[in-house]
């Protein structure tokens, strides 16, 4: 556990990698498996991915859990979304309640679901003035999002909600890879003409005044603390070998700033979509990963990388339970 960020900075620095024995079975069982080779495409890469990062070379997915993080943001002060902040925590009543699209998803997918609210009454400071989180802060929701992970998980999904959170992750994509801040803003919940205005505004002011920092420290200055706890609970889930699939633009803006730390620390993760916010794209880009899935969703609260499960099931389940050409006497040439 950690207390510091030095400390967090430390276990992701220390992380493990998948297991090279199961990882090698996984291709040796991918290889006998009754079906052209590389016929699945990107359903064998997968399933070999998934085998390694769990240690066995015929693994089942029986333990998925999906956590979304929820947190208010001080910008919004600056006129940045289509909705008031307020709907943060309504959202999070409907969460418990079982009426959002993540909780029927949850279920389609068999998914456990856990969602975690983080001092919703206490927005982080507006970022356009202020470093957005203390040290403290960020520490304590990096620690929210690691405890968030079970030690039985077998693969997470990170999710967040939070009404002004596409302009923390625009702020922060731009602080990490550069452009102009109007190539990372766009209108998130459905922002106006004059509240896109609004918006780029403040990514290329906070961006502005927090410039020059590490991939934590843009996180502490630009972030919020889902985001944060979304980082929180993709490095906890790295440091016990469980896969993650990623969500949509704000929790890859998130990966982002580990990747920013260290460039390995995302090696246990698969983009699970491409977000219809066009900047998200561009992050994907920028991190190497190609999303499973685009199916124009751009609702966040971890709903493409639950809709992406399905995808890792049927990865795994071909994989773990297809039989061999041997098995089946089915001849190989
Ligand atoms: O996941 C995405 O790519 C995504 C894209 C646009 C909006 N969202 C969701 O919408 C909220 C933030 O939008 P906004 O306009 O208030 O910044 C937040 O709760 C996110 O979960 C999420
Ligand atoms: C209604 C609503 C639901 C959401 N879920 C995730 N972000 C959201 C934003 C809004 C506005």
């Amino acid at each position: 556990m950690f207390t510091t960020t030095a400390e967090f900075l430390d276990l992701l620095h220390s992380a493990p990698g998948p297991h090279p024995q199961a990882q090698a079975d996984a291709a040796d069982r991918n290889a006998q498996l009754t079906k052209p080779p590389g016929a699945l495409g990107r359903l064998e890469d997968l399933a070999q991915w998934y085998a390694g990062w769990r240690g066995d070379a015929r693994p089942s997915i029986d333990a998925a859990q999906i956590v979304v993080f929820a947190g208010n943001h001080g910008v919004c002060a600056q006129g940045v979304s289509a909705f008031p902040s307020e709907v943060t925590a309504q959202m999070v009543l409907n969460f418990q309640a079982g009426g959002a699209a993540i909780n029927q998803l949850a279920k389609a997918v068999g998914a456990r679901l856990d969602v975690h609210a983080l001092d919703l009454d206490r927005p982080t400071q507006d970022f356009t003035q202020a470093p957005a989180m203390t040290e403290a802060e960020l520490v304590s929701a990096l620690r929210a999002g690691w405890d968030a992970v079970r030690p039985e998980t077998d693969l997470l999904v990170a999710g967040e909600m939070g009404i002004g959170n596409t302009t923390s992750a625009a702020a922060i994509a731009c602080a990490l890879f550069g452009e102009e801040p109007a190539d990372w803003t766009g209108r998130g919940t459905g922002v106006d003409d004059a509240g896109l205005v609004a918006k780029t505004a403040a990514v290329s002011t906070g961006v502005s005044l927090h410039v020059g920092r590490s991939g934590l420290d843009v996180l502490r200055c630009l972030g919020g603390r889902e985001i944060a706890a979304m980082a929180g609970a993709i490095a906890a889930a790295r440091s016990r070998r469980i896969p993650v699939i990623l969500d949509g633009f704000i929790c890859c803006a998130a990966a982002a700033c580990l990747a920013a730390e260290a460039p390995d620390a995302l090696a246990h993760c698969v983009a699970g979509h491409k977000s219809a916010e066009a900047a998200h794209g561009e992050v994907l880009n920028a991190l190497g990963l190609s999303p499973l899935l685009s199916l124009d969703m751009r609702l966040g609260e971890a709903s493409g990388g639950a809709a992406a499960i399905s995808i890792l099931r049927a990865a795994v389940a071909c994989h773990s339970g297809m039989a061999t050409f041997a098995e089946a006497g089915v001849a190989t040439e």
